[in-house]
């Protein structure tokens, strides 16, 4: 059942050229995200087509995207969905980003083989603390770096357990429960691919969907929500938003999609999948993350200059044209390190990575000297340490003696 309406999703490369419906600034997300690779299709298609462009241009809109915090820190893939909402705040819209305290009990099947195993309420709380913390540093960062979009654009984080907190699961079921329809949820990919597999699926998660647009139905009633951004495997989620806000409120509201990054097995970058490289400095040093980016393949570089920068296109292009005649100088990848590094680091954090990069791999003493101790225990984060008590006197050898960093052996 989801396959023909997989098919009914059309490319949005109709609106990678300048649109006729798209009469204002406040359009440019669409085009620009479309560019760059940053969009990979709408939903519904059909009427997306035409009403999302006239929407965008008619004025302000809100859009939301959604992290349930199933650890304490977003991640480079969930970035991506950061960088979506941050180019419709550029052009002035308002934006919203909602933590799901609620959802995370529930947990999201989709994209998974097996279900997450449950969280504790206590694990869920302060995994909400962090996932915020890793928004609102990236938002006040941006803010910083000159990209705080046109005057009037909102950025909002909420958490969806605020909205479920005074309803009864009998009184969800009764009011919200009976709008969606059984044979609707199981044609869900999410939902068919689990059942297919021998461990099943249960009901909380097959009822994921039902919370998510519930959430998007709160959204579109209390902040005049109509956009929801998610990577493709959300598709379903979307829909779900969509058809119940169409048969309770009789709106059209639409889903933007992103594409999915992979590691370079091919496999998704996920909380839970154990290959994130995480956006709180605890998890990953900016000295790791710069060092992630650097590392990035000619194949893939200019992609992601377009994805996770806002570097204008003809300024990425030049870089690789750059590139194309110096390639060993690695220049697009360390111009993507520092972009993406600033951006969830700050400036602080970028001059972080670039100190440690001098000492680690250019043997710089003076690099060292100037290190911070937090910079110093992230460097040599895996190398094992001890805490010696320096004696007036004491030379280099018997300081290395001493925490037995070099073999004793028989001394000339
Ligand atoms: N690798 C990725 N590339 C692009 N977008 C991603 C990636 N991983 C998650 N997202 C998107 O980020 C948003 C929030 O995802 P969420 O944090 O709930 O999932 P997750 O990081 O995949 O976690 P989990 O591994 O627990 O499923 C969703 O729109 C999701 O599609
Ligand atoms: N289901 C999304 C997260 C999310 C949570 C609540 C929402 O309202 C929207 C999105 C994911 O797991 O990737």
């Amino acid at each position: 059942m989801a396959a023909p309406i997989i098919h009914a999703l059309r490319s949005l490369r109709r609106f990678s050229r300048p649109h006729s419906r798209c009469l204002s600034g406040l359009c440019d997300p669409l085009v620009s995200g479309t560019r760059r690779g940053l969009f990979k299709d709408v939903f519904p298609a059909e009427t997306a087509r035409v009403q999302l462009p006239e929407l965008l241009s008619s004025g302000p809109q809100t859009v939301y995207c959604g992290f349930d915090p199933t650890a304490d820190s977003l991640h480079v893939g969930n970035l991506l969905a950061v960088l979506g909402l941050l180019h419709f705040h550029r052009a002035g819209h308002h934006v919203i980003a909602v933590v799901g305290g609620a959802t995370a009990q529930i947990g999201d099947p989709s994209g998974r083989q097996q279900e997450r195993a449950a969280l504790s309420p206590e694990r869920v709380a302060e995994n909400v603390r962090g996932i915020r913390e890793s928004l609102q540093r990236i938002f006040s960062h941006h803010e910083a770096l000159g990209g705080g979009g046109q005057p009037g654009g909102r950025v909002t984080v909420l958490d969806n357990a605020a909205w479920y907190r005074h309803r009864s699961a009998v009184e969800f079921l009764g009011s919200v429960g009976r709008h969606f329809r059984m044979s609707t949820m199981l044609s869900r990919h999410s939902v068919q691919s689990r059942l297919a597999a021998p461990e099943g699926m249960s009901l909380a998660e097959f009822t994921y969907q039902v919370f998510q647009a519930y959430d998007f139905y709160y959204l579109h009633q209390k902040h005049g929500c109509k956009i929801q951004l998610g990577g493709t495997d959300q598709l379903g989620n979307l829909m779900s938003g969509h058809e119940f806000i169409q048969r309770t409120a009789g709106e059209d509201v639409f889903g933007i999609l992103l594409p999915l990054i992979t590691s370079s097995s091919g496999d998704k970058l996920g909380k839970s999948a154990g290959n994130a490289v995480w956006l709180n400095r605890d998890r990953t040093s900016p000295f790791e993350f710069y060092q992630y980016f650097v590392r990035q393949r000619d194949s893939d570089v200019e992609r992601f200059l377009k994805l996770f920068t806002f570097l204008p296109l003809p300024e990425i292009r030049h870089i690789m044209d750059q590139h194309a005649k110096e390639p060993e100088k690695r220049i697009p990848q360390k111009r993507l390190a520092a972009e993406v590094t600033k951006l969830v680091h700050g400036k602080e954090g970028l001059e972080s990575a670039k100190r440690c990069t001098q000492a680690l791999y250019h043997s710089s003493i003076e690099a060292l000297a100037t290190m911070s101790d937090q910079e110093l225990q992230e460097l040599f984060q895996e190398a094992p340490f001890a805490e010696l008590l320096l004696e007036p006197g004491t030379r280099v050898l018997d300081a290395c003696l001493k925490v037995s960093a070099i073999p004793e052996g028989p001394r000339g």
